[in-house]
């Protein structure tokens, strides 16, 4: 049976975890999280593992990332099978702070992320959710300083947005991407699956199938704007409440008219019922 991973909920306490770790200067690497963990997330443990000799899992729910009108309370918490996921995973140290200990009374700071990354998509709907990240992202890697931080594709575009902050403020941070883990219907994994009522979560497979048609009829040569057209069809038949369905530069996240001025990148987010999921694939 595999040891328990080191847990610290405290930065004094993981300051001193993390310089153990680096004795012989082994190279470190920052998985963060919020918790309720998935196989998404172990893809991203197994990829920080190919890519450093340490590797720390994050797990905190971030209070600042969410609008009071969101889930921030409801959020799934299951930290006992997350511990044992990353007992499993042979993970060397879990930072678990608690609001207090990541925020204290009197936090006054806030990394805001300006540019083409942040601009629309996620940003048009939840306008607080990328300053949440970056600060909370911004804290974590000044607190673990990791060599390489690992990252979902699955969000794609809180993806784009840590790699221009760590660049933008030298933090010397490798922030490397990993590709979405999907269920064998094509459902991106997400913690918020869970909250799907079985017939929802039949119809949630709509989403990346809607993407697949418009990428194919993009390859096809049929015009932008109708291919687009075409998924968002297949996502309101479906029943769901569309946020956005959008082709943009897969590197820059600025919008195109045309497939030519890609790579292209297909993103969406909707609702079906209460839950809010995103997605998003290459063309
Ligand atoms: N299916 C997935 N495949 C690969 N990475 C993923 C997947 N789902 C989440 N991740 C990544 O895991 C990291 C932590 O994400 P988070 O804890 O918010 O999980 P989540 O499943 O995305 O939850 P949520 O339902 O809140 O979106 C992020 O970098 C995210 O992109
Ligand atoms: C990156 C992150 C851990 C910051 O809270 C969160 O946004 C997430 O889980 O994707
Ligand atoms: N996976 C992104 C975190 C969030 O939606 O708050």
């Amino acid at each position: 049976m595999s040891r328990s991973p080191m847990v610290v909920r405290n930065v004094p306490a993981l300051r001193r975890a993390v310089e153990a770790l680096r004795a012989r200067k082994a190279a470190v690497a920052l998985v963060p999280t919020m918790g309720a963990l998935h196989d998404g997330h172990l893809s991203l443990v197994r990829l920080a593992r190919r890519r450093a000799q340490k590797v720390v899992v994050s797990i905190f729910v971030n209070p600042t990332q969410f609008a009071p009108t969101e889930d921030f309370g409801s959020y799934p918490r299951t930290w006992k099978a997350d511990l044992a996921k990353l007992t499993a995973e042979k993970v060397d140290l879990v930072w678990n702070p608690d609001v207090k200990a990541m925020y204290p009374d009197g936090f006054a700071t806030r990394i805001v992320p300006e540019g083409p990354a942040t601009a629309g998509l996620e940003d048009r709907f939840r306008p607080h959710f990328f300053g949440g990240v970056a600060t909370v992202v911004g804290k974590l890697f000044t607190q673990v300083r990791p060599d390489v931080a690992i990252f979902g594709e699955k969000d794609f575009q809180q993806l784009r947005v840590v790699t221009q902050m760590a660049a933008d403020l030298d933090l010397g941070v490798k922030v490397i991407g990993s590709r979405t883990v999907r269920e064998r219907d094509g459902l991106a994994m997400s913690s918020r699956n869970v909250y799907l009522s079985a017939e929802e979560r039949q119809t949630a497979p709509t989403l990346y199938r809607a993407m697949k048609e418009s990428a194919k009829r993009l390859k096809a040569g049929e015009e932008l704007e109708a291919a687009m057209e075409a998924g968002r069809g297949l996502i309101t038949a479906a029943g769901f409440a569309l946020d956005y369905f959008e082709a943009r530069h897969a590197a820059t996240l600025a919008p195109i008219a045309s497939i030519k001025d890609g790579p292209v990148r297909i993103l969406v987010a909707a609702k079906l019922g209460t839950t809010r999921l995103i997605d998003n694939i290459g063309v």
